[in-house]
């Protein structure tokens, strides 16, 4: 049997025992029901990923049995409007209509505000009789603007919970918040209403195979154990980048930016799980806790480790979205500085981590879409190959090894290694990868969506990839002060083109921290100064080394 024949035999199986394990809640008690409730049901994240991601675990039997779905909204929709708004991304493929339709019809569809006890209260009633029973477990997802979240999330709790012995989980997506001081509020909020144990703060990077995959890989592998730490490792980079723009979303995202849309969620997330002691288990509160305990050793972000960009239209290009600045889009105020781009550089006070550089990019409107961490080791020490042709063909520039996750797209894990060039006589020294790219390896294994998973989570009642209310707090706590730097015009937004690699400034801040670049891209525009180049690179990091002395 191959390794893919091998890998998918195990995987069917594990899913296997899931889909049983997750049909069958509740039917120890007899035929208990499960009511899941998309709020926001007109709204943008419903049809691209939610109502997507039940259909998908709905085909593949990951619902419980007697599970109906209600949405709701302010505006006047019907089903079949959702499942039209909706059809483009749910990827139904022909032999499975039939299904599709049995899906579409434990659909309903309820309008009402999202602040009047009588709309919810009839809202109850309308589920009593669509489930056909009052105990039936409630799931109410939150795709909403986090502007209503504290009316909607009480108006939940006083007028549908469902009777005893069901329960109810609620899924808040993020952000939450918009500073320490609103996230704080709005967990007191739901504090108010809701346990602990009754909150999903979903962040649906940690629903990504890779992600999920950092824990096993720093501590399932002695050969990373012993290098994971400030002897080791000079830079650690956490880059996304998309090549669209806001798209639309300008109005949500100018009250936002890049910041508190990606940064401190999703960048914040997987820098956690990158630089956590090994936790006790693989249980959520064992997990959760260690994040929590590295963030605690992270200081504020400093001013001077902070470069933020806003894009604008590309006029040469054919693409008439390109050729739209980030004020271009609806809703978007002409004199807004809301960073699109932003680079944060943060350190971990701790006895692994102590002066590593952990550097957090993330924009939009860039060249590619792309999600990686990369992890960068330091130079060897000794120079024996100094004469060697070497790093891009120059004479004693030996190149880093770096170790890169790629979340997406295209899952991989490569590592960047010299190797003596092939077929060459003596000791010229070529860069190279070993490489797992998983779609060359694992042909045929379905890595399931982030949603698929911890929406299936919620089911389960795993927490694991879901945040807790104090890694929240100290995820904020990091971001805040430079949030108001920026909210102060204290730190200039620097402009750039529609599909650029991203900002000169943010690279040469990264170079001075100590990261090297090794890629190929040459800066064209003489803007501030030269990098790009490893060489250059290199003197730039090893000259603020002196500085810091
Ligand atoms: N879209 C995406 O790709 C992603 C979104 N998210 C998060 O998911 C949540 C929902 O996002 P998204 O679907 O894009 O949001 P939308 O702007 O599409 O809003 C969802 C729905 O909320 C209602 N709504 C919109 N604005 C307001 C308002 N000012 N006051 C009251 N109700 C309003 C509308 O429904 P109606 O008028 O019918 O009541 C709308 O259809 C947000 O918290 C976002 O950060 C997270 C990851 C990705
Ligand atoms: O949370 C968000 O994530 C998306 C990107 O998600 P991905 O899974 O496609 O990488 C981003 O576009 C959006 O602005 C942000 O709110």
């Amino acid at each position: 049997m191959s390794l893919q024949e091998r890998v998918k035999e195990k995987v069917d199986c594990i899913y296997q025992r899931l889909r049983t394990h997750v049909t069958n809640i509740g039917s120890s008690t007899g035929s208990q029901r499960h009511v899941f409730f998309v709020f926001g049901a007109s709204g943008d994240l419903a049809k691209k990923k939610i109502y997507p991601t039940l259909w998908w675990l709905y085909r593949d039997g990951f619902i419980p049995e007697n599970t109906c779905f209600i949405g709701y909204a302010r505006s006047e929709l019907t089903v079949e409007k959702i499942f039209q708004n909706a059809a483009k991304y749910m990827k139904v493929q022909d032999d499975e209509r039939e299904k599709y339709e049995q899906f579409i019809k434990i659909n309903s569809y309820v309008h009402g505000s999202y602040d009047k006890a009588e709309d919810f209260e009839r809202l109850n009633k309308e589920t009593n009789k669509i489930s056909g029973q009052a105990t039936a477990h409630r799931f109410f997802y939150l795709a909403l603007p986090p502007s209503v979240y504290g009316n909607v999330s009480e108006m939940i709790s006083k007028h549908c919970r469902p009777e005893s012995p069901g329960f109810l989980r609620l899924i808040v997506e993020k952000p939450f918040g918009k500073d320490l001081e609103s996230s704080n509020k709005l967990s007191e909020h739901l504090n108010k209403f809701y346990s602990e144990e009754e909150l999903y703060r979903i962040d649906h990077y940690l629903g990504k195979e890779m992600v999920q995959n950092i824990i096993v890989l720093r501590f399932s592998n002695k050969i990373f154990s012993r290098v994971w730490n400030r002897d080791s490792i000079a830079a650690v980079n956490i880059i996304f980048k998309e090549d669209i723009g806001t798209q639309g979303r300008g109005g949500y995202f100018d009250e936002f930016g890049i910041i508190r849309d990606v940064i401190q969620n999703h960048l914040m997330q997987i820098l956690s799980i990158v630089a956590m002691e090994k936790p006790r288990s693989t249980t959520g509160e064992d997990i959760r806790d260690e994040k929590v305990k590295v963030l605690r050793c992270i200081a504020p972000i400093k001013i001077e480790d902070v470069v933020i960009g806003q894009y604008i239209g590309d006029k040469d290009s054919t693409d008439p979205e390109r050729q739209k600045g980030y004020l271009d889009d609806d809703g978007v105020p002409k004199d807004s500085r809301t960073p699109t781009y932003a680079q944060v550089v943060l350190f971990i006070n701790n006895e692994r981590w102590d002066g590593v550089p952990f550097i957090l990019r993330a924009g939009k409107a860039l060249n590619e879409k792309k999600a990686e961490i990369r992890i960068q080791f330091r130079d060897v020490p000794g120079g024996m190959f100094d004469e060697e042709l070497t790093e891009h063909g120059v004479k004693g520039t030996l190149a880093r090894d770096e170790l890169v996750i790629r979340v997406q797209p295209n899952e991989a894990i490569y590592l960047k290694v010299n190797t003596k060039r092939p077929g060459e006589m003596g000791f010229s020294i070529e860069g190279t990868e070993l490489d797992l790219t998983y779609n060359e390896r694992y042909q045929g294994v379905k890595l399931p969506d982030a949603y698929e998973r911890l929406i299936l989570d919620v089911f389960t009642g795993s927490k694991i990839n879901f945040v807790r209310s104090d890694e929240l707090q100290e995820a904020w706590r990091i971001v805040d002060p430079i949030l108001a730097e920026i909210d102060k015009k204290k730190v200039p937004v620097i402009p750039y083109k529609f599909g650029a690699v991203g900002l000169r400034e943010a690279f040469a801040g990264a170079a001075m921290h100590g990261y090297i670049y090794t890629g190929t891209y040459v800066w064209k525009d003489e803007r501030s100064g030269s990098i790009g180049s490893p060489s250059q690179d290199r003197e730039r990091s090893k000259s603020f080394g002196k500085e810091k002395k």
